[in-house]
């Protein structure tokens, strides 16, 4: 089958002070093709390509996690993560996992998005979120993983909406919500299960720059992530931490408790119903 990664090679001179030679190898033979990488000079975009809208299945969570291993694998010292798909960043977690589903495959879903969750929210590298569509609740939850958001105008919109779902954003996803934005906005944005324009977004501190068309969105995201890679690393990623890590341990403390309790209330009859629901009432737009 042929590989959709695409991998364009450069003489990459670095981009940091304090790094040798930014050459990222990528094994794009082993890596899915939901995922597209791409190598920039001293850095690496990320594109989500799952149509039609990037739904965090879990091949597609498993998907980014290696990406990000093989970019760590080769001493990448940043990147973008964006979508591939127009329109769109990520629709979030794939409701028709957590729908119907057998414990055996929700357990790995819900054990592959912690993973992802830690390595992207504790990464070393430097990050930016290009946001070139729509980002509810899971796809939310990527971009916040970033150390910086920028977002293209339009009609897209932004937040965590899990309670317009009868679910509930777990604690992890809502300590991202709170250092991002502070304990009053993330406690009335989670209960309403808000979504914000991009201007919106931008007024509570949820994105850092709003532009009007993607490629003024690129060229800023761009410069965005090489002002990020000017930064000595280590001195960068640990005052990152500084704010970080005690969500990052809640986690990793509590990663099996996390992982019942997700399974028990995914699997009630209450939630089961309201996913259903909420399946048809998309599978109807259409
Ligand atoms: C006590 C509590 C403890 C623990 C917690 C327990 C459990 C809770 C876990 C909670 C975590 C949840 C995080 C999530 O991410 S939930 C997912 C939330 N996502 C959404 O609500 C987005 C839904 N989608 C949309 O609003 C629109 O699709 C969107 C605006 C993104 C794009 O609109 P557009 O018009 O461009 O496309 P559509 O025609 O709507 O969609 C195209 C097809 O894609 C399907 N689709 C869309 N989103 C999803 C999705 N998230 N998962 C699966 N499938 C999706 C849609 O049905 C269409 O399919 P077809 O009709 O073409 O077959």
């Amino acid at each position: 089958m042929m590989s959709l990664v695409t991998f364009t090679r450069n003489n990459a001179l670095p981009l940091l002070r304090t790094s040798i030679t930014v050459r990222i190898q990528l094994n794009s033979a082993s890596l899915s093709s939901l995922v597209r990488l791409e190598e920039k000079q001293g850095y690496a975009v990320v594109a989500m390509h799952k149509p039609p809208v990037n739904s965090l299945s879990l091949e597609m969570i498993q998907a980014l996690s290696e990406s990000l291993s093989e970019l760590e694998k080769n001493k990448c010292k940043g990147f973008i993560l964006t979508s591939a798909c127009p329109g769109i960043f990520s629709a979030g977690l794939d409701i028709r996992e957590m729908y119907q589903p057998t414990e055996e495959r929700l357990k790995e879903f819900w054990s592959s998005l912690q993973t992802l969750w830690l390595q992207l929210y504790g990464s070393k590298m430097a990050s930016v979120a290009l946001i070139n569509g729509h980002a509810p609740a899971g796809g939310c939850l990527l971009a916040m993983c970033c150390d910086s958001r920028i977002m293209v105008n339009g009609k897209s919109k932004i937040g965590l909406n899990e309670t317009k779902l009868g679910i509930v954003a777990p604690f992890w996803f809502k300590d991202t919500f709170v250092n991002t934005i502070g304990v009053r906005q993330s406690e009335r944005a989670l209960q309403l299960g808000s979504l914000f324009t991009p201007d919106e977004a931008l007024k509570i501190g949820l994105v850092d720059r709003v532009l009007p068309d993607p490629e003024a969105a690129t060229a800023v995201a761009e410069s965005e992530l090489k002002e990020f890679l000017q930064i000595p690393a280590m001195a960068r990623y640990l005052s990152k931490m500084r704010i970080r890590e005690a969500a990052l341990k809640d986690l990793l403390e509590n990663r099996e408790k996390d992982l019942n309790t997700f399974v028990n209330f995914a699997t009630t009859d209450a939630v089961q119903k309201g996913l259903g629901i909420y399946l048809q009432s998309l599978a109807k737009k259409n």
